[in-house]
């Protein structure tokens, strides 16, 4: 990811000729089908003494190339309907699709990132941890692992880190690995759950930008859990809002002009006032009541 490229957010457009290959949306049939599809997801935990209803009957679509945020405080669900999204718990009613089919199980088209800086195996050097997914799932043999692994580093601007192990790597050239080797599977749709929560401010903020950076050079597919406001609004397209405890739908917000750049003007802070309303005022009625 370079330095400093200002980058206009723009929403997702079909895909150029010119565009790379890699991780861009593919043709399947009917280019408005959406890639993903969350019909009426409850979901619960079940312990023996209790069931927690995670969320309600949530439905939303994510089309290819969409940057899509699910935003709303904490406790809404947002984790687990990524971990739903991702295949690991099954929804209790409805149905999640990718390109149409339900998803069951987890699945190298869907790759997760998430907020803690331990996620990549400390004895494997930079490298190693970004091809260790493409070999374990035999995607691809060793040497095409290797140049494909270098290829992503490359991208996130990590290719001269790439034999050094990960204690030698502040928090956020850490993310930039784990994204790297998220991306270098080439998924259907990526996964973040608050990636960047953990990092300092000024990190944050870099993150962010690179993000998007990114985003404008491969045009994949994210979903995307924050509980910030201002991070929901740069960096996604479209940002859904959840209501407290149990999660449901609260609303739908275009995003798609606001960048970095614009966080400090007055129409992004009046969309950010707006959603904190909305966001709180459930919660002001239910403490009224
Ligand atoms: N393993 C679990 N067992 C039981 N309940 C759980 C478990 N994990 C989460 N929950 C509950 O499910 C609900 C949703 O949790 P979840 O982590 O998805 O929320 P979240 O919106 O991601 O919150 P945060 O922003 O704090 O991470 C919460 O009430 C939480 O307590």
């Amino acid at each position: 990811m370079g330095a400093g490229r200002a980058v206009a957010k723009s929403a997702p457009s079909a895909p150029t000729p010119a565009l790379p290959r890699e991780g861009r949306a593919q043709d399947h049939g009917n280019d408005l089908a959406p890639l993903l599809q969350v019909d009426g997801v409850s979901l619960e935990y079940r312990t023996p003494e209790r069931v927690v209803r995670a969320t309600h009957r949530v439905s939303f679509d994510v089309h290819a190339a969409d940057r899509f945020v699910l935003l709303g405080p904490s406790g809404c669900g947002k984790s687990t309907l990524l971990k739903a999204v991702g295949g690991f718990i099954a929804p209790v009613e409805g149905e999640i699709r990718l390109d149409g089919q339900r998803v069951t199980q987890p699945g190298p088209d869907r790759i997760v990132v998430f907020q803690e800086f331990d996620q990549l195996p400390p004895w494997k050097t930079v490298k190693q941890n970004v091809m260790f997914p493409l070999l374990a799932s035999r995607t691809l043999g060793k040497k095409e692992a290797a140049e494909r692994a270098l290829h992503y580093l490359d991208k996130v601007g990590l290719a001269k880190f790439a034999d050094v192990h990960p204690h030698q790597l502040s928090g956020g050239m850490k993310q930039r690995v784990a994204i790297a080797r998220a991306l270098a599977m080439q998924p259907r749709v990526l996964l973040m759950d608050e990636p960047f929560a953990a990092l300092d401010a000024l990190t944050r903020r870099k993150m962010q930008q690179e993000l998007l950076e990114l985003w404008d050079e491969v045009r994949f597919t994210l979903l995307f859990v924050t509980h910030s406001i201002e991070e929901a609004l740069v960096v996604g397209n479209r940002v859904a809002l959840l209501s407290p405890h149990p999660g449901r739908m609260r609303a739908e917000v275009n995003s798609h002009g606001f960048s970095l750049a614009s966080s400090g003007g007055a129409e992004f802070q009046t969309t950010a006032q707006r959603i904190h309303d909305m966001l709180f005022e459930e919660e002001h009625a239910e403490a009224a009541v």
